[in-house]
């Protein structure tokens, strides 16, 4: 049995200001650094094995506040080339052993928003109209212009997440995936087996932690989420 903990990071400064992110690597508020030290203690005792996070920084802050302050994690390296596995090649001593990996990937990013980055949803509802907003939000596979749909996020998400994470749990280990909005939903419409109209309705809260328990065939026997 192994334990998947998928987390959103914690408030940014675009969710603040109520604005198109995507891409865009935009910083942690104020709040949002506390809803990263809120998971951080609520996940303080929890055993990670590895760990997954995306390119961009809201993502990557929210998973380093949640390991500096877990008491089973004493250190931890990033690796970038997800492809290479360079590391594995190595017999690895006992203090290597302790090391938390972290393995970053574009795959995990948020979904592309295209040209609407950067703009407030508010004022994109009075261009464009409500339903036109909100079918780009959250409808799976209309993609916003020049942007991804939520189903062409789910392609890469999955694929990534078929590719390294599931081989990790199936060997029992605990994985922490940090990552974003819509990045998540797709991996929570894979392994809760939603359609496209129940995670058009899924909503997740930012820096709240949501704990899958696997099995090694992948059933999924338990979930918790924390707020
Ligand atoms: O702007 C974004 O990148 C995402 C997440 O904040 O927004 P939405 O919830 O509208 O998909």
């Amino acid at each position: 049995m192994s334990l998947l903990t998928l987390i959103r990071h914690g408030q940014s400064i675009w969710n603040q200001q109520n604005r198109f992110t995507g891409w865009v690597d935009v910083s942690l508020s104020q709040s949002g650094v506390k809803e990263a030290q809120r998971a951080a203690q609520m996940l303080a005792q929890q055993r990670f094995d590895l760990a997954f996070t995306s390119e961009l920084l809201r993502a990557q802050d929210t998973l380093y506040e949640i390991l500096r302050h877990n008491h089973q994690c004493h250190q931890y390296v990033r690796i970038h080339d997800t492809g290479s596995q360079w590391y594995e090649h190595f017999e690895m001593s006992p203090a290597e052993e302790l090391e938390l990996k972290i393995y970053v990937s574009q795959q995990l990013n948020e979904r592309y928003y295209g040209d609407l980055q950067g703009l407030n949803k508010d004022k994109a509802r009075q261009l464009f109209g409500d339903d036109q907003v909100h079918t780009w939000r959250r409808s799976y596979d209309v993609a916003p212009p020049n942007g991804e749909s939520l189903a062409m996020t789910v392609t890469r998400a999955i694929a990534y997440f078929q590719s390294h994470i599931v081989p990790a749990l199936q060997q029992g280990k605990n994985v922490l995936v940090c990552a974003h909005g819509n990045s998540l939903r797709a991996i929570i419409m894979h392994i809760e087996k939603m359609t496209a109209s129940q995670i058009a309705a899924y909503e997740l809260k930012t820096g709240s932690p949501h704990i899958y328990q696997c099995s090694t065939a992948m059933e999924i026997l338990s979930k918790q989420v924390l707020e």
